[in-house]
């Protein structure tokens, strides 16, 4: 099946050949084809160029997109996507006056999410995230992680990821799944913090290696959640299990955590709205990705990840939503795009290039998606007329996406 799409107004993120990601000044070059065709077979971008080199083919289907701007979708590295209800009262809480946590600290949080997710049925956690994964595949987002961390049980983390697996098998969105059981300490292990690193190294990895249920493994590593320490311990358990790290830290601390993930080879480091020189330091030359999450920062006022300082000491940063219940009810990209230009001054080149090529570094996807590059799978945004694409974060609050693309079909 060909799919040709004809008098594109600007084609973005083309590389002739593939790159994993880009850092710092690159971030500021963003590669595009002005008046472009782009031809689709099956579900890959089978070739593209300039209207004047447009192939003279019959394909089975012709998409004019003049006066449109066409871009690979988004691809989204951190999102807890599945899970059971909601933290509306939290939300109206902070408003009062309450922060992130005092509320956690009177059980609230975390916690409140882990008890409602234990009392709903697999059935039911699968119905309500189903309707979030389709937002978000509307909003344009063509690849995302996913991770559980609101079981904290062995029975509710292993629901959480048979979740995210029956999502991936029945949505045509690639989707990678993080095993996050270091999230918090339940209750009933807040004195006892080794046993429930005991309990996810020696019960939970196990068996979710033995079902093939997470590609990555995850902690939040925080004061008041897990020490460097015990993060290192999980990492490291990963590791045998042959699951990388993928590590909240630096959300409201900096405590050295960066330099203990790169030490062991994270793939990527996310939130640091609180960064220290030595944590760039340590993220220099390294094969560690920092994540920033800026829909988070907005949502419970806390502070921008320092984007320009971090891409000054050539750095590359991904951009991701970090959809979830307490920090952020939202996975739309479009937003965090915008947000990442309006608040962390990042320009519409580096914030796509942070969304899109760079985010599918950070979920270990960067070879089939992230890019306009022959072969890679025909995830892509049609917007609706433009008058060009700085457009896109600069009308943050308007629906700018005509149509979704995902393996070369119309979706949306
Ligand atoms: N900070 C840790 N985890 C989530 C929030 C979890 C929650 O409050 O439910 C985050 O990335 O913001
Ligand atoms: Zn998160």
């Amino acid at each position: 099946m060909q799919t040709l799409i004809i008098n594109i107004k600007e084609l973005l993120q083309v590389r002739e050949t593939n790159v994993d990601k880009v850092s710092g000044s690159e971030m500021a070059i963003l590669p595009s084809i002005k008046n472009a065709f782009l031809l689709i077979e099956d579900d890959a971008i089978a070739a593209f160029g300039s209207m004047t080199d447009c192939p003279k083919i019959n394909p089975e289907k012709t998409i004019d997109a003049i006066g449109k701007i066409v871009l690979p979708s988004w691809c989204d590295s951190h999102t807890h996507i599945v899970y059971a209800g909601n933290r509306e009262q939290e939300f109206v809480d902070r408003i009062n006056g309450l922060t992130y946590e005092e509320i956690a600290n009177r059980g609230g949080g975390i916690l409140n999410s882990a008890k409602k997710l234990n009392e709903t049925s697999e059935e039911e956690i699968y119905n309500q995230s189903k309707k979030r994964l389709e937002e978000v595949i509307q909003q344009g987002t063509g690849a995302v992680e996913i991770k559980s961390g609101y079981g904290l049980t062995v029975e509710g983390e292993l629901k959480m990821l048979r979740v995210i697996k029956k999502l991936a098998q029945n949505y045509p969105i690639a989707i990678k799944s993080t095993f996050l059981g270091a999230h918090a300490f339940p209750i009933e292990f807040k004195e006892n913090h080794a046993a429930y690193i005991d309990l996810i190294i020696n019960e939970m990895l196990p068996k979710i290696a033995e079902e093939k249920l997470a590609d990555y493994i995850d902690a939040f590593l925080e004061t008041g959640y897990f020490s460097v320490d015990e993060t290192e311990r999980i990492m490291e358990a990963g590791k045998q299990f042959g699951l990388r790290s993928k590590i909240h830290v630096n959300q409201f601390t900096a405590i050295n955590g960066i330099a203990a993930c790169v030490k062991h080879n994270a793939l990527s480091v996310d939130h640091l709205e609180i960064v220290t020189d030595e944590d760039i330091e340590a993220l220099k030359d390294s094969e560690t990705i920092a994540v920033a999450l800026p829909s988070c920062s907005y949502f419970i006022s806390i502070p921008y990840t320092p984007a320009r300082k971090m891409l000054n000491a050539g750095l590359p940063l991904a951009l991701a939503s970090d959809f979830n219940p307490g920090t952020t009810p939202s996975g739309n990209m479009n937003f965090v795009v915008a947000t990442a230009c309006i608040k962390m001054k990042m320009t519409p080149e580096e914030a796509i290039n942070a969304a899109t090529i760079n985010g599918a570094y950070a979920m270990g996807l960067s070879k089939t998606h992230g890019s306009i590059t022959i072969g890679k799978k025909a995830n892509l945004i049609i917007t609706k007329p433009l008058n060009s694409f700085y457009e896109l974060p600069y009308a943050f609050g308007s629906n700018l996406i005509e149509q979704v693309l995902l393996n070369g079909k119309v979706i949306a």
